[in-house]
């Protein structure tokens, strides 16, 4: 697996609980993240069952390269612990708590996904954590919530449930999220982990999810949580570099290379100035561009 902060999240796809033949195809779609979830996809009469059906999936299907995620349900259920365990047991990468308000709720997570670690003989710590946020008192409280724990990998903003809370809905131009939005984001930076977007649940409007993909790249989001198989490719597309940026990048990476030859940490290329953000910011165009298969490991163009 990838290091934990490098890694990349640009798609977290939800997969409900309860579907056979989705949890057996969950993988071919390319998800950076696969999100297998007990909570909101999942009825009252099934939250049994369908935590069986994901432990089993997670024994025998290949699911490749992808991180792999649970939504478990809220700490307000009966059923949280009994997720805990059998996902612990199961050894998934992640798990995603919904409706965090508060770090209190991250620690309380952290204290029972510690024991079952113990009681399943799994590596002390390997259980990462997320959290979704999906309230105002979430947004208030997302800088430390980010920061609750060392497990934590990310947080998410989770529009539906959040909207819902602030008594009004989704418009087109998402108004209503930017405040949001930009807590969350500077919540997760500010922790050094990863940002999340919300899922776009009109699955006929394609021209809508690019407006709203555009958007939160530009604002600076790892990715979003997705719905639909359908979306991992209009996101990826998105987050694809230009070929004027990964030259500007190719650039950047040997002129910084010549400057340390040289001794210096600083330098000037067609006039402008490269110093460390702007090699930092070099890289991960340089690590998009190879995700989505622009250039081969030492950066030359692949040819289509
Ligand atoms: C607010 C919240 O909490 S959101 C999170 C909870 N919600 C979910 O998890 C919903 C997940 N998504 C879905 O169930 C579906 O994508 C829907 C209902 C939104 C749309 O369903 P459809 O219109 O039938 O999807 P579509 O026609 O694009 O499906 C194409 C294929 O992708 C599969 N697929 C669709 N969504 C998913 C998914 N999330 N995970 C895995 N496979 C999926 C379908 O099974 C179908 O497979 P097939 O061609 O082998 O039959
Ligand atoms: O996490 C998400 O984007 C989906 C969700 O639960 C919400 O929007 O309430
Ligand atoms: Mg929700």
């Amino acid at each position: 697996m990838a290091n934990d902060t490098e890694r990349l999240r640009r798609t977290m796809m939800f997969v409900p609980g309860n579907n056979p033949a989705m949890l057996k195809d969950a993988g071919i779609y390319g998800a950076d993240s696969i999100m297998f979830d007990l909570e909101d996809a999942v009825s009252i009469t099934e939250k049994d069952a369908a935590r069986d059906l994901v432990y089993e999936a997670l024994q025998t299907v290949d699911y490749g390269n992808a991180e792999l995620v649970v939504r478990i349900n809220g700490l307000d259920t009966p059923f949280y612990q009994n997720d805990i365990k059998a996902m612990v047991k199961a050894k998934i990468d992640v798990i995603r708590l919904p409706k965090t308000e508060s770090a209190e709720m991250i620690q309380q997570l952290e204290a029972l996904v510690a024991d079952a670690e113990r009681e399943f003989n799994v590596e002390p710590g390997s259980i990462k954590l997320m959290a979704a946020i999906e309230s105002a008192k979430g947004v208030i409280n997302a800088v430390e919530i980010a920061a609750a724990s060392s497990r934590m990998i990310g947080i998410a903003l989770s529009a539906e449930d959040y909207t819902t809370d602030m008594k009004t809905h989704r418009y087109p131009d998402g108004a209503e999220l930017e405040f949001a939005r930009n807590m969350v984001l500077h919540a997760a930076r500010a922790a050094g982990i990863a940002a999340f977007d919300t899922v776009f649940t009109n699955m006929d409007d394609t021209d809508g999810f690019y407006r709203e993909t555009e958007h939160i790249h530009q604002l600076g989001f790892d990715g979003k949580s997705l719905v639909n198989p359908r979306q991992i490719e209009m996101v990826n597309k998105v987050y694809q570099p230009t070929e004027d940026e990964v030259e500007n990048a190719l650039n950047v990476i040997a002129a910084i290379e010549e400057a340390k030859v040289k001794g210096s940490g600083v330098i000037s290329m067609n006039g402008q100035m490269v110093d460390r953000p702007v090699v930092l910011r070099a890289q991960r165009v340089m690590m998009l561009a190879k995700a989505t298969n622009l250039v081969n490991e030492d950066g030359e163009y692949i040819e289509k």
